[in-house]
């Protein structure tokens, strides 16, 4: 069983060690959204679990028809001996009676300007995506990152990461022009912003349940938030470690990173609240994909249920990819695996004030690639969720 400060896969883990972060309403950027027609896109780390959710949510998206994404793997100048298709690395994406036709390129930047870029997936990990974003920016390219590099504002809560920055002035101005690509709480930077870092999955998944209430003033902040999450193992990436082998992994249910999960940092910056607030524990379930967040709460006033679900509705009025489940009903699993979907649900106790949230989304989707496809729909102006329903 993994215990403290445990880790699940090979990315760093740990706890922030700041709370506070201010309001972040000054710091879009000035490029605006592009017009018409679809950007021309690249996928770095296509190899991966997202990197390969990417390519088949743009392959069908509609917007991209005419316009096929680059799909390029690790970096190396020298051509490959062998052609790598992606349908040899993922191929569940191959087309019937169609030959192998979008082939994978190693990463340089010279492929990446020549095909014209304007938009770059990292689907990478965090130390890569960190020193790839600048020289992306320099580049006149724009970045979302699926990675945890560019997700915290505060140097100490992103101190779990121990990234090393070539240029660390011009990494600290390109950090503070990063915007936080949950488009449910940051939809109308997200379509100015140059670099988009997309949330991580547990992250996403407690931000959604909480942020309403949070907002509203309606929590009893001093009583404490408790975050009980759980993770399919695809959580952890491809590569395999002794946590996510199948002989660890099955029949089993383990909690991992306690009182020291990086996404706790994200929590702290997004719900502008201190490590005391908040108790977040990430369990890893014997599935391959999918979040289920169970999220304790006390209220600062007796509370009847209709009053929970305005707050819920009106916030999310204009968010097609949060479904709010009726009460008694609360948010599974099975409801929202392959799906682009957060599904949100509550109880609340006869005395108005114990209030339980639960949150469900697909890791590798609304967690993940789903969420970039909604933040690249929303930086090209378009409705977010295009080609995720
Ligand atoms: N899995 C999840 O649920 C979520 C993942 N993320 C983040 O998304 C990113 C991708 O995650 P995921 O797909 O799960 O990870 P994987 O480990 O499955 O894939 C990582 C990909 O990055 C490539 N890669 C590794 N090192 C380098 C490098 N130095 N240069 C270029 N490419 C490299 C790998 O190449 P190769 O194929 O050659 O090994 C692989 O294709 C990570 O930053 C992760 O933290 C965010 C939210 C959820
Ligand atoms: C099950 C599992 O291991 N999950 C991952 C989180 C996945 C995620 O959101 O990734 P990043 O924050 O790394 O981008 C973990 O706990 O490290």
């Amino acid at each position: 069983m993994a215990n403290s400060a445990e880790n699940i896969s090979s990315r760093p883990t740990g706890a922030p060690t700041e709370g506070v972060y201010p309001s972040r309403s000054d710091r879009s950027t000035r490029s605006g959204p592009f017009s018409g027609t679809a950007p021309r896109v690249a996928i770095a780390g296509i190899g991966g679990y997202a990197g390969g959710e990417l390519a088949r949510l743009l392959l069908h998206h509609p917007r991209f028809q005419n316009s096929t994404p680059t799909f390029l793997g690790r970096g190396g100048e020298t051509e490959p001996t062998s052609k790598l298709y992606l349908e040899d690395l993922h191929p569940q994406l191959a087309v019937a009676g169609a030959s192998r036709t979008h082939q994978i390129l190693p990463f340089t930047w010279e492929r990446l300007v020549d095909a014209g870029t304007e938009v770059l997936f990292l689907a990478t990990p965090h130390e890569q995506s960190r020193e790839w974003v600048p020289e992306a920016i320099s580049r006149g390219i724009k970045v979302i990152d699926l990675s945890g590099a560019w997700r915290l504002q505060h140097h100490a809560n992103r101190e779990v990461y121990k990234l090393k920055d070539a240029n660390a002035e011009h990494a600290a101005q390109l950090q503070s022009e990063a915007i936080y690509g949950c488009p449910e709480l940051h939809r109308d930077e997200i379509r100015k912003a140059r670099i988009v870092s997309n949330p991580g999955c547990y992250a996403t998944s407690i931000l959604l349940a909480l942020a309403p209430l949070v907002q509203a003033g309606f929590i009893d902040l001093d009583h404490g938030i408790i975050c009980d999450a759980k993770s399919g193992v695809s959580g952890a990436g491809k590569a395999p470690t002794a946590k996510t082998h199948f002989m660890y992994a099955a029949d089993n249910l383990s909690a991992y990173a306690v009182f020291g999960h990086r996404h706790t940092g994200e929590l702290l910056e997004q719900l502008h609240i201190t490590s005391d607030q908040i108790q977040f524990t990430p369990h890893l379930l014997p599935i391959p994909r999918g979040i289920l967040s169970t999220i304790y709460v006390r209220l600062k006033e007796k509370t009847e249920p209709s009053t929970i679900t305005e707050v819920l509705q009106n916030f999310y009025r204009h968010s097609p990819l949060v479904r709010l489940r009726a009460t008694p009903h609360l948010p599974e699993i099975q409801h929202i695996v392959r799906t682009n979907f957060c599904d949100l649900g509550f109880a609340l106790a006869a005395d108005g004030k114990r209030l339980i949230l639960v949150s469900c989304l697909d890791n590798l989707l609304k967690g993940a690639s789903g969420q970039a496809v909604q933040n690249l729909n929303l930086m090209c102006g378009w409705n977010e969720e295009e080609g995720l329903l």
